[in-house]
């Protein structure tokens, strides 16, 4: 008989996007669990201790405020964390490896296995240790054995994987009402007893029958399968919004249409200048890897191909701004409305944004930047790349930043939306249209203006998905 464990204190490895918010949820929906977050870096927990959170997430601060203190610590004392901890959870980047094996596609486990072989180097009781980064399938298992291999003889660790499914933007409400938690253990009496232990801690604001469990192997797969055909709709609808320029065809019609049939749905239909995001790409290429690593190339190119739609989307989208402005952009000024891979975070991790602006500069062009979230810093790093522009004071003489969209569109030839911010949809442009250069562009690589309105202004208007003034020109039956 295995005794099932209450959980009264947990760690959290990894104060990051994940970490955070999960972990602050949390502290607020079980006032009798306390929670604390570690980090390796002092910086990231100083910010989360200070009135200036290191990310931006609506609801988040709020939330931050009303615990911290009270059952809610963020730390860099990792070893005493682990210590006190009935719980760990494991929340740290796994990024795609750089280089070595697998370079380009598979991820990066270094930090996995630091915070495993950390666990095992100090804890001195039984710990269920919970897999919440996104990880390749049977991680569990390498984590096990390096538990089993460094913790002092008879202790036990029990794995579980529960990855997070959490969208950046709107964390907050999907931690409080998930489509699903999903817990993965395994077949053992300890395993069981271990998921039961983290069932209890999601029911106290999660409906039970939401709550799932399932093998280990399955949760870890689940994840990366979830991610996969996530962004597979969004790459077919990018293909498809690649017709409709051609054919004039509307892709938002188009995307409604088909969402119509309850088989298909609505939801992740929207086209745009491709996913950003620092998980699609990431879980995408590691998929691919796995695929490739169990011999399946057919399976890994099928995969691989949603990446491929996405990278052309991308260019297709700079090609088509090159195209309208008389295929040359040389020293014209080019006003990027948005960095942000999405609305409502200041993330820029893969940020078509990012894409868009370096092939602007390869053009030549003046480029200014504005978004309502991303610090400039976070715009500098995105633009300097060790080898390419690795000189921030030589990419300042052809890129500014701008905290006003007004100032930003001021003089510009053109304004590119990268981000579907709200607040662009309600701008003046009769205003903006007065103090640009003429003609006046606007390229919606979003699909959130209004298209008539804005001609009716005077502008000249090319949406992705959407043929523009050139309507169907070059197709024929
Ligand atoms: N960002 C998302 O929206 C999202 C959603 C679901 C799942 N995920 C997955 O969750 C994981 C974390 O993602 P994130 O976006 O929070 O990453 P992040 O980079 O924002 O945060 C990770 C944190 O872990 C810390 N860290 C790394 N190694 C450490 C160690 N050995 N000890 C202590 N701290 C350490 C880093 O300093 C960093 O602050 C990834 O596997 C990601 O794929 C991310
Ligand atoms: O119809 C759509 C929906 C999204 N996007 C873009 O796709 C990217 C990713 O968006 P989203 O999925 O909303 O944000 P993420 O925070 O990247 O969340 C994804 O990645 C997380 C990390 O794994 C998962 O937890 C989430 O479930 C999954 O949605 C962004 O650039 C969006 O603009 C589109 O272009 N069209």
């Amino acid at each position: 008989m295995v005794e099932q464990v209450h959980v009264k204190k947990i760690c959290c490895i990894g104060a990051g996007y994940v970490g955070g918010p999960t972990m602050t949820v949390i502290a607020e929906k079980c006032p009798h669990i306390t929670v604390t977050i570690v980090d390796v870096n002092p910086h990231r927990i100083a910010a989360w201790n200070s009135d200036d959170l290191p990310i931006y997430e609506p609801g988040l601060e709020d939330i931050v405020k009303a615990h911290r203190g009270t059952n809610l610590f963020f730390s860099t004392d990792i070893d005493k964390a682990i210590i006190e901890a009935d719980m760990i959870f494991v929340s740290v980047n796994t990024p795609t490896k750089t280089q070595g094996l697998g370079k380009g596609f598979a991820a990066d486990l270094k930090y996995v296995e630091a915070c495993t072989r950390r666990i095992a180097a100090v804890a001195q009781s039984h710990k269920i240790v919970v897999e919440k980064s996104t990880v390749p399938c049977r991680t569990a298992s390498s984590m096990r054995y390096i538990l089993e291999a460094n913790a002092r003889p008879g202790l036990r660790f029990d794995i579980l994987s529960s990855p997070e499914f959490l969208a950046e933007g709107s964390a907050i409400r999907d931690l409080h009402d998930p489509d699903r938690v999903l817990i993965g253990n395994l077949d053992t009496p300890e395993g069981h007893a271990a998921a039961q232990a983290l069932v209890e801690v999601y029911a106290n604001w999660v409906d039970r029958s939401k709550v799932v469990t399932t093998g280990l192997w399955s949760s870890e797969l689940s994840k990366l399968a979830a991610n996969a055909f996530l962004a597979q709709r969004i790459s077919s609808i990018n293909a498809m919004s690649a017709i409709c320029e051609a054919t004039g065809a509307d892709v938002d019609e188009v995307a409604h249409a088909v969402g119509l049939d309850t088989r298909i749905g609505s939801k992740f239909l929207k086209a745009s200048i491709g996913f950003g995001g620092s998980c699609f790409q990431k879980d995408l290429s590691n998929l691919v890897y796995l695929c490739h690593s169990l011999h399946l190339p057919e399976v890994a190119t099928y995969w691989k191909s949603v990446l491929d739609m996405n990278d052309f989307q991308k260019r297709r989208f700079a090609q088509r701004v090159v195209a309208s402005m008389f295929s040359t952009l040389t020293d014209k000024k080019i006003t990027l409305f948005g960095f942000a891979f999405k609305n409502n975070t200041g993330d820029t991790r893969e940020s078509p944004a990012i894409t868009v602006a370096k092939y602007f500069r390869e053009e030549r062009a003046n480029i200014t930047i504005y978004d309502p979230k991303v610090p400039d810093r976070q715009v500098w790093l995105d633009l300097t790349e060790p080898g390419v522009v690795d000189d921030e004071i030589e990419l300042r003489k052809t890129v500014s930043i701008k905290h006003d969209a007004y100032e930003a569109a001021e003089g510009a030839d053109a304004i590119v939306i990268c981000t579907d911010w709200e607040e662009f949809k309600n701008l003046d442009y009769e205003r903006i249209y007065k103090g640009m250069g003429k003609p006046a562009f606007v390229f919606d690589g979003r699909l959130i203006l209004d298209e008539k309105a804005l001609k009716k202004i005077g502008f000249r208007v090319e949406t992705i998905g959407r043929s523009g003034d050139n309507v169907g020109q070059e197709y024929r039956f």
